[in-house]
Formats: C-alpha cells, sequence, structure tokens
C-alpha cells in the first residue's frame, strides 16, 4: 500500500474499567480512496470513528493517526447521523453555509457546499431545528465536504437519507475522492450498496478487525464454493460451511487449488460480509499489529 491515510497500531479503548468497545485493532487505511467501515450493532464502528476525529482518546496502542499531507486541511470533516450533527439548531441554512465560509477562511468550498444543499430542495431561510433527520443530515455533510478535508469521517451518513439522496450523495462522495485525493472513511449498515462505492473495507466485530483490504482483494481470496456433503474443507481456512443431503456449501478461503468437481464462485459484499457476521468465530483476515496489546 503507498503511504497510509489513517493507520492504527494495537489500539484499545474501553469505556468503564473493563468494558472494552475496542482491543488490538490495526489497520491501515489508503489516501484518497472511499473506505466502509462495517459491523453489527456495537460492534465499534462509531468508537472507532470518534478516536480517530480526535473526539475520544485510546487506552491502548496507537492512533488511529491521520497522516498529514501538505497544503491540505489538517481536521479531519466530521458527520454523523447517528450522534449529535454538529449543528447550530437556531441558523438557518444559510446561515449554517456562512458560519462555514467563516470558520474556514481560504479553505471554503462554497460550490461543493451549495451543491449539497440545493440537491435536497432545502430553503435557505428554514431553520435547522425545523429540518428532518435527512434533511439536516444533508446539511451536516455539506459543512464537512465545504472544509475540504483530507480525511472525512462520516459515521452512518446514509442512515437516514431516502434512496434517491442515497444515490446521489454517494455518487458526490466518490467525486471528492476521485478530483481532491479526499480520504473517505464511513460506516454504514447498507452492505449492497457498498460494493460499487467504496474501495477499501473494514469489518469490525467484538471490538477487533475482522476484515481489513482493498474490497477487490478481499472478494478474489474468499470463494465459494458447493461440493459433495464428504468434502474435506479441512487445508482452507472455512468462514462458514453447510450441509444439505449430500451437498456441502461453504465460503473458504482457499489455501490452495480446488478439487476440479467442486463448484466455485466468486462472492459478492454482501455475502462475505454476512458470512462473517453469521459467523462471529471465523478466522480474521487483517494485517498484524505491529505491537500486541496483552489480554486486559
Ligand atoms: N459513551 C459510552 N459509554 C459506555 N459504553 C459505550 C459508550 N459508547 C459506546 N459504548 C459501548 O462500546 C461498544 C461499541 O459501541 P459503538 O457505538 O462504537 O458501536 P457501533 O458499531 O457504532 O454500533 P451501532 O451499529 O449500533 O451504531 C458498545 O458495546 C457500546 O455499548
Amino acid at each position: 500500500m503507498t503511504v497510509p491515510a489513517l493507520e492504527a497500531d494495537a489500539l484499545g479503548k474501553r469505556f468503564g474499567r473493563r468494558s472494552w468497545a475496542l482491543r488490538d485493532c490495526s489497520f491501515r487505511l489508503p489516501a484518497g480512496r472511499v473506505c466502509a467501515v462495517v459491523g453489527p450493532n456495537g460492534a465499534g464502528k462509531s468508537t472507532l470513528l470518534a478516536l480517530a476525529a480526535g473526539l475520544l482518546a485510546p487506552h491502548r496502542g496507537h492512533g488511529p493517526r491521520a497522516r498529514r499531507r501538505p497544503g491540505r486541511r489538517p481536521a479531519p470533516g466530521w458527520a454523523s447521523s447517528t450522534r449529535d450533527k454538529p449543528l447550530y439548531q437556531q441558523l438557518t441554512v444559510a446561515e449554517t453555509l456562512r458560519m462555514g465560509a467563516d470558520l474556514n477562511p481560504g479553505h471554503w468550498d462554497a460550490d461543493t457546499a451549495r451543491r449539497v444543499v440545493a440537491g435536497g430542495d432545502l430553503d435557505p431561510d428554514r431553520r435547522i431545528r425545523a429540518l428532518s433527520g435527512g434533511q439536516r443530515t444533508r446539511v451536516a455533510l455539506a459543512l464537512a465536504l465545504g472544509k475540504r478535508p483530507e480525511l472525512l469521517l462520516l459515521d452512518e451518513p446514509m442512515a437516514d437519507l431516502d434512496p434517491l439522496a442515497r444515490h446521489e450523495l454517494m455518487g458526490l462522495l466518490m467525486g471528492e475522492a476521485a478530483a481532491h485525493g479526499t480520504t473517505i472513511v464511513m460506516s454504514s449498515h447498507v452492505v449492497a450498496e457498498l460494493e460499487d462505492s467504496c474501495d477499501h473495507l473494514l469489518l469490525v466485530g467484538g471490538g477487533r478487525i475482522r476484515l481489513s483490504g482493498e474490497i477487490d482483494d478481499l472478494l478474489a481470496a474468499h470463494t465459494r464454493v458447493t461440493a459433495p456433503a464428504t468434502a474435506d474443507l479441512a487445508p482452507h481456512d472455512v468462514v462458514e460451511s453447510r450441509t444439505t443431503g449430500r451437498q456441502l456449501g461453504a465460503l473458504i478461503r482457499p489455501a490452495g487449488p480446488l478439487p476440479a468437481d467442486w463448484r466455485t464462485g466468486e462472492p459478492s459484499l454482501e455475502d462475505l460480509v454476512l458470512s462473517y457476521l453469521r459467523n462471529p468465530t471465523a478466522p480474521a483476515l487483517a494485517p498484524a499489529p505491529e505491537t500486541t496489546e496483552a489480554a486486559a
């Protein structure tokens, strides 16, 4: 991988004395790409993004720290539809954008911010408190994108947007990454929509990184197989397997060539992610940490 935009080594974060939200998390996210963070409820996705944004501090390990590039905004852009949006309720939409311009002199991308707001047909004179959840998300995204950050952290940005708005804004985010080299890290539960829009995947489960890598590489590393029920899967890493009658269906990470009488195919991203979610003990595929956190 080229220089990572965001990296973490053996990262740990707990709430209270014993309850670890993240443990021993190591990953490198490439610059200028769109990275999806997925995982079940309570997996640690929001915690990871809040650590990356500097809103929380880790208890163990390092990071996630952003590598700065010359001439780019040092502070990450942040928008969230699950936690409190960084918006003033009493301001109007137009006043919010003016505030964005005032707080980011020399760095404010008024065109992009206006484009995001205009896409939602929002009345510029409406107060933030009078907007719907999805409309507020749109304004928060306009503020985050208007700052033209080198790193954009989005916690479930699409959660309360309608399907058309999701499609439009995903396109806009991908355009930002391509045109300006912005690194975008976003958590989402809508896995089916990520395959065409994201380059990189982090799958978090039980506070640990279970999958980390380029989506194309991760898909290529896995094979969905249909084999005779007596087939021996032992040499391969098995994510899940099920026997129905005389047939065995499985998702594996092949350790070598597969027998010619097995039917094989590459999984979709949704198939891959669902298989890991259904099987919390499946072997992880993530870079080894540079330092190892002792069990606590
Ligand atoms: N402020 C907090 N105080 C105590 N525990 C917390 C706090 N924030 C998160 N946690 C705990 O940390 C764990 C990870 O939570 P987090 O919000 O990061 O999960 P998530 O993957 O974003 O979940 P979801 O998909 O439901 O949004 C959970 O067990 C949660 O209960």
